[in-house]
C-alpha cells in the first residue's frame, strides 16, 4: 500500500510561562492510503497535538513530517479535519457552511453548477439532504457533526483527520455515526486519522490503533493491527474473538500499562 503520510522522528515542545514543555518525543509511523489509524490514549498525552501536526495547523520542533512526499508546511485541503465541536458558522444554513468549503477548494476551476452538485452530493452522503436550508442552531448535535464530516468530506481530502468527532454525543447517536462513517469509508475509500478515548470505536473503525504513552514527552507505545474485515457490522463484532482480543489488548494498554503513570 501506499504511503500517504510520513512522520519520521517528529517531536513537539511548546513554549509555556513555565519554560518549554516537550508534549511528543520520538514520534515515528506511516499511513498508508486507505487506511484507518485511531490515535487512543490518556487525557492530556498528545493526540491532537499529533493530530494537528498532520492537519498542518502547527509545525515541529523536531523530526520531518510529509504528506505525499512534500513536507507539511501548513493546513491543505488534502488534509480536512473535523473537530469535535463541529466548528460550524452559526450565519450560513448547513447547505453554506459545506458550499463555502467547496468553493474554496474547487471555486477557482469549476463552474456553480458543478459546485451545487459537490455539496448536495456531500450533504447526502451523510443522509443530510433534508435539512440543507436549515441553521446550524435548528439542528441537533449529532446533525451538526455530520455536516461537519460533510463539509470535509466535500473537499475530497487525501485524508480526513477527526479528532474526537463523536465525543460530544450521546451513545446512540455516536453509534449511528460510527455506523455512517463505516458505510462512508467503504464508499469513498477515504484515509482516516481519529483521536479518540473510546476503545470500542477506536476498533470497531480502524486498521491500526495506536497507543501514546503518557505525557510529557509521550511516545508511541504500541501498535495494535485489527485483522477484523471491513466494512464492519457492529452486532456482528461483538461475537467475534478478534474483536475481543483487540479490546483486550487496547484496555490493557491504558488501564494496566499506562494507568500507574497516568496524571
Ligand atoms: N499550545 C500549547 N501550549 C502549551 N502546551 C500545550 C499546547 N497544546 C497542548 N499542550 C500540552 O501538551 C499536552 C498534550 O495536549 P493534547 O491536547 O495534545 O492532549 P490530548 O491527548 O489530545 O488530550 P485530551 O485527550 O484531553 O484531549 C498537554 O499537556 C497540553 O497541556
Amino acid at each position: 500500500m501506499k504511503k500517504i503520510v510520513k512522520i519520521e522522528n517528529v517531536g513537539q515542545t511548546f513554549n509555556t510561562k513555565n519554560g518549554p514543555f516537550t508534549a511528543l518525543r520520538g514520534i515515528s509511523l506511516d499511513i498508508h492510503e486507505g487506511e484507518s489509524i485511531s490515535l487512543i490514549g490518556h487525557s492530556g498525552c498528545g493526540k491532537s497535538t499529533l493530530l494537528n501536526l498532520i492537519a498542518g495547523l502547527t509545525r515541529p520542533t523536531s523530526g520531518v513530517m510529509l504528506c505525499d512526499g512534500r513536507e507539511i508546511a501548513g493546513p491543505g485541503p488534502e488534509r480536512a479535519v473535523v473537530f469535535q465541536n463541529h466548528s460550524l458558522l452559526p450565519w450560513l444554513t448547513c447547505y453554506d457552511n459545506v458550499y463555502l468549503a467547496v468553493d474554496r477548494v474547487f471555486g477557482a476551476k469549476e463552474g456553480k453548477a458543478k459546485l451545487k452538485q459537490r455539496t448536495q452530493d456531500a450533504l447526502a452522503l451523510v443522509g443530510l439532504s433534508h435539512a440543507e436550508t436549515k441553521f446550524p442552531h435548528e439542528i441537533s448535535g449529532g446533525m451538526k457533526q455530520r455536516v461537519g464530516i460533510a463539509r470535509a468530506l466535500s473537499m475530497e481530502p487525501r485524508i480526513l483527520l477527526m479528532d474526537e468527532p463523536f465525543g460530544a454525543l450521546d451513545a446512540l447517536t455516536r453509534a449511528m455515526l460510527q455506523d455512517e462513517l463505516v458505510k462512508i469509508l467503504a464508499a469513498t475509500k477515504a484515509t482516516m486519522v481519529m483521536v479518540t478515548h473510546d476503545v470500542d470505536e477506536a476498533v470497531l473503525l480502524s486498521d491500526r490503533v495506536v497507543m501514546l504513552t503518557n505525557g510529557p514527552a509521550a511516545a508511541i507505545g504500541e501498535i495494535l493491527a485489527v485483522k477484523l474485515d471491513r466494512p464492519r457490522d457492529r452486532l456482528a463484532l461483538a461475537e467475534q474473538p478478534e474483536f475481543a482480543h483487540c479490546r483486550a489488548a487496547v484496555l490493557d494498554f491504558l488501564y494496566k500499562k499506562q494507568l500507574k503513570h497516568a496524571a
